[in-house]
């Protein structure tokens, strides 16, 4: 079931486009990445989802529903990038209002405190918290009463990296159980493995909508082989592989998608001499930076 579906969407200020003809699904159950370098159009094309801003053009569906109507909003979650909190609550204080105002258990929010690591500070005041703890709280009320769609702003942004994975594992959990994920991030690393489809928006344009598989697919990008080998047989692994040498007892090989079998038949070949082989397809910031670039090139 397709939970948000934009077409063709145009956001003008005034002269000045900047969303152009944006078309973006989010089905339930996915975790879509929208990326995009400063000023693409990320939180303008959120503000329109979340009904905070007019379309000028296009339509957006939230779950069958106008963006910013009550039933959108009631099967919303949203995280914005500088989430703000009454800082003379607690973090349970805040928590049960938001509870209250969604209708769920008290219990539930109780149970997410733990959950996002924040037990111990439960009955503390926000205004003590650290920046990543009030986004721990900001995830909280995202997954209270576990919203058909997700729409998260910057989330991981203030998080060390141990709570930037449990983050993910969280998100990972709620896509499990149904909700459509949309997030905005520039970190990269970290979403390569953590989302189902990476979306690219350049200079308000959607450059790139595919699973990370697919892009590279597209892009066509080298892939990278370091083969290791001993020192004292590093100089004939060379010469019959070619490449550069990087070190005492290492090679760098790079070659295209369509020739990876080949090379490492050829690298199987040398045999025992061979140590070990690290294979390294296009990162997503490889990618990232191929797709927005192509775009600036042709604009
Ligand atoms: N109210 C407005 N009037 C005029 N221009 C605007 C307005 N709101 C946003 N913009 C412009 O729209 C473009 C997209 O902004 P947006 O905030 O959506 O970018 P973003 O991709 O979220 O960037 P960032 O990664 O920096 O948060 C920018 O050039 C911005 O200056």
């Amino acid at each position: 079931m397709t939970a948000l579906n934009i077409q063709h969407v145009v956001k003008r200020h005034g002269d000045l486009e900047t969303v152009s003809d944006v078309s973006l699904t989010v089905e339930a159950g996915e975790r879509v990445a929208l990326l995009g370098h400063n000023g693409a159009g990320k939180t303008t094309i959120i503000k329109m989802v979340l009904g905070l801003m007019p379309i000028s053009q296009g339509t957006i569906d939230v779950l069958g529903n106008h963006p910013g109507s009550a039933a959108a909003r009631r099967q919303t979650g949203y995280l914005p990038e500088s989430v703000a909190f009454h800082g003379a609550l607690t973090g349970r204080e805040q928590l049960h209002h938001f509870a209250r105002l969604k209708s769920v258990p008290l219990k539930q929010a109780d149970d997410l405190l733990d959950r996002v690591g924040l037990g111990h500070a439960a009955d503390r005041r926000i205004s003590t918290y650290s920046k990543g703890m009030r986004q721990r709280i900001g995830l909280a009320q995202v997954v209270l009463g576990q919203p058909k769609l997700a729409i998260l702003d910057e989330p991981t942004s203030g998080l060390d990296p141990v709570s930037r994975h449990e983050f993910y594992d969280i998100v990972e959990e709620m896509a499990h159980n149904g909700s459509a994920v949309m997030l905005s991030s520039h970190a990269l690393t970290e979403l390569e493995l953590r989302t189902d489809r990476i979306a690219i928006l350049s200079q308000g344009q959607l450059v790139a909508n595919d699973s990370l598989q697919q892009l590279r697919e597209r892009a066509s990008l080298p892939i990278r082989f370091k083969v290791t080998a001993s020192t004292d047989t590093i100089e004939s692994v060379s010469d019959k592989l070619g490449g550069t040498r990087v070190n005492c007892q290492s090679v760098e090989l790079m070659c295209r998608p369509d020739e990876k079998i080949g090379v490492l038949s050829a690298i199987t070949a040398l045999g025992p001499v061979v140590k070990d082989v690290d294979v390294t397809p296009a990162s997503l910031e490889e990618l990232y930076r191929h797709f927005s670039r192509i775009e600036e090139k042709s604009s």
